[in-house]
């Protein structure tokens, strides 16, 4: 029997609905509109897409967006300046620097990541929201991470005591899922290039999460009948075509739920980010409070 496939646009307009009406209390009860200020160096057209939805959104949600665009040649200390201005600006709640940047930038990127106040760091990508994230404390948590979790709590997808396999160990993605799924009491195994028998691994996998970044990388002999399958990969093929790291067509017929690439949890993404943009809002108003 075919998969079920969890379709990203039922479960994200589920979780925009519920903080949009969270935003809207926040905002009648504290007087703040919560504001979002994102960065985007130079012109990659997909970030520009994505940068402009983020705006949109905003826009729907109720929450201020700012969108700072900025010639791929500005100098790092340029870039760092904007950000402190930032960081210095009580209006702004989130701050969120658009990846990837440019080339001659790539070198700074951590630098630059972790010169965001943490308070204001709705990526969730500073190293104090990682490590927290990582003993468990509250925090800021990645989007795509937390989206797909949000995604398997919706589908009343158990997680206590599964196993978890995740492929890919990026910082971004690979290594806040683990934590998440942890937190959830889910045994995780994380797979990477250096992985051995990672066909056999994957294949124990009761949820299996594909974050590898290579298309179709996941295949039906990596599963077990009934798995439920999250396909984190953005894989572009074509200037307007994206594909995911798992092979659909046949992985849908093993297993048991299945996130489609386009249409499956990357449409979390920015749900998530609205998410953040209140939490981080509602911590910035509680700190002042003290
Ligand atoms: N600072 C950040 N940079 C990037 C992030 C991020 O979380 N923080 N993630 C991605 C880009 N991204 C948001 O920024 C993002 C990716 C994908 C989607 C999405 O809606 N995907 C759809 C369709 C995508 C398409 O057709 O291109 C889907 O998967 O169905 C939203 C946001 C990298 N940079």
């Amino acid at each position: 029997m075919s998969a079920t496939i969890l379709w990203g646009k039922t479960y994200a307009k589920k979780l925009k609905d519920e903080t949009k009406e969270k935003i809207a209390e926040f905002t009648e009860k504290t007087g703040i509109t919560p504001g979002l200020a994102v960065i985007i160096v130079g012109e990659d057209p997909a970030s520009q897409v994505y940068v402009r939805n983020k705006h949109t959104t905003c826009a729907e949600m109720g929450i201020n967006s700012q969108v700072i665009e900025l010639v791929p040649t500005i100098s790092k200390d340029e870039l760092i300046a904007t950000i402190e201005n930032l960081n210095n600006d009580s209006n702004i709640h989130g701050i969120l620097l658009q990846l990837p940047l440019p080339k001659a930038l790539h070198k700074y990127e951590n630098e630059l990541l972790y010169r965001i106040n943490p308070l204001k760091d709705v990526d969730g990508f500073h190293p104090v929201n990682a490590g927290r994230l990582s003993i468990g404390e509250k925090c800021m948590v990645p989007c795509t991470p937390l989206g797909c979790i949000k995604m398997l709590e919706l589908a009343g997808i158990s997680l206590d005591g599964k196993n978890a396999v995740i492929i890919g160990r990026s910082n971004i993605v690979g290594k806040p899922m683990a934590n998440l799924l942890l937190a959830k009491n889910a045994t995780v195994t994380v797979c990477h290039s250096h992985t051995r028998n990672l066909q056999q691994i994957a294949a124990t996998a009761d949820i299996l999460v594909a974050a590898v970044g290579k298309p179709n990388f996941v295949t039906a002999d990596m599963i077990k009948p009934g798995a439920v399958v999250i396909d984190v990969g953005i894989n572009r093929i074509a200037p307007k075509k994206i594909t995911g790291d798992v092979d659909f067509t046949t992985v849908k017929e093993k297993a048991g739920f299945i996130t489609p690439v386009p249409g499956g949890v990357g449409l979390l993404t920015i749900a998530m980010l609205m998410h953040n943009t209140l939490e981080a809002a509602m911590l910035q108003q509680t700190q002042q409070n003290r």
